[in-house]
């Protein structure tokens, strides 16, 4: 499988500066990409429209040539930093996992996710502990492309380590594609295979 962005062009208004233009990128599965460029150009609003969570004025993203799917679970799965915005408020955890249908005992072992916070709400957890569900409802059997947006800025850095463990070994055993932004070289070096400059594939002006 391969996702594309194709002559993506994007603006948040129409009296707003243009953001994208004339962007395209793919990512075939299995390849681990990293995203980066400099702050504030657009890095973000790329992966969210390649997410299928913006859409952009212009171009399009297709997903083995075909347009992302708009019903059910993605197969294009985001991850970012704002965990308690990418989850529903009245829903406790055991439900929020249950509707992407994703629950195998050994993720949740992996996350150190504890049983007893499938019985809170998500603002009974911390962060980091809500991450975690991000990152367990993201790896549904599903999925063919997990997008990380600065996923583990705000962790400690043992759980940072236990979750990208986690998902390098998911990535690797179902060979699924990785796009990740983070402005931490070392951990993008460690885990990419490529790196794609946003500043070279942006027509944009800076
Ligand atoms: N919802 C929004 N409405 C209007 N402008 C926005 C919105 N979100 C982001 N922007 C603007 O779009 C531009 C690109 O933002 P984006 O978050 O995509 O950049 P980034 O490369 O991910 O930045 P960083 O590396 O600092 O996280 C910035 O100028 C930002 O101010």
């Amino acid at each position: 499988m391969r996702i594309e962005a194709k002559n993506i062009s994007f603006r948040y208004g129409a009296k707003s500066p243009w953001i994208l233009q004339d962007v395209s990128l793919s990512v075939e599965e299995g390849e681990r990409v990293g995203l980066v460029g400099p702050s504030g150009y657009g890095k973000s609003t790329l992966i969210r429209i390649m997410a299928g969570y913006l859409r952009p004025q212009k171009g399009e993203i297709l997903l083995d040539g075909k347009p992302l799917p708009r019903k059910g679970v993605s197969p294009v799965q985001l991850i970012y930093q704002h965990p308690e915005k990418a989850i529903n408020p009245r829903w406790k955890m055991k439900k929020v996992l249950q509707e992407s249908g994703m629950y195998r005992d050994e993720v949740m072992e992996a996350l150190g996710i504890e049983k007893d916070w499938l019985e809170r709400y998500p603002r009974e957890l911390s962060g980091g502990e809500l991450q975690r569900f991000c990152v367990a409802r993201s790896l549904f059997h599903g999925t063919h492309f997990l997008f990380a947006d600065e996923m583990s800025t705000m962790l400690d850095v043992i759980t940072q380590a236990q979750i990208w463990n986690l998902m390098l070994k998911e990535v690797e055993e179902r060979r699924l594609g990785l796009l990740m932004v983070t402005h931490n070289k070392e951990l993008a070096k460690k885990i990419c295979d490529r790196e794609i400059h946003l500043e070279e594939i942006n027509s944009k002006e800076l």
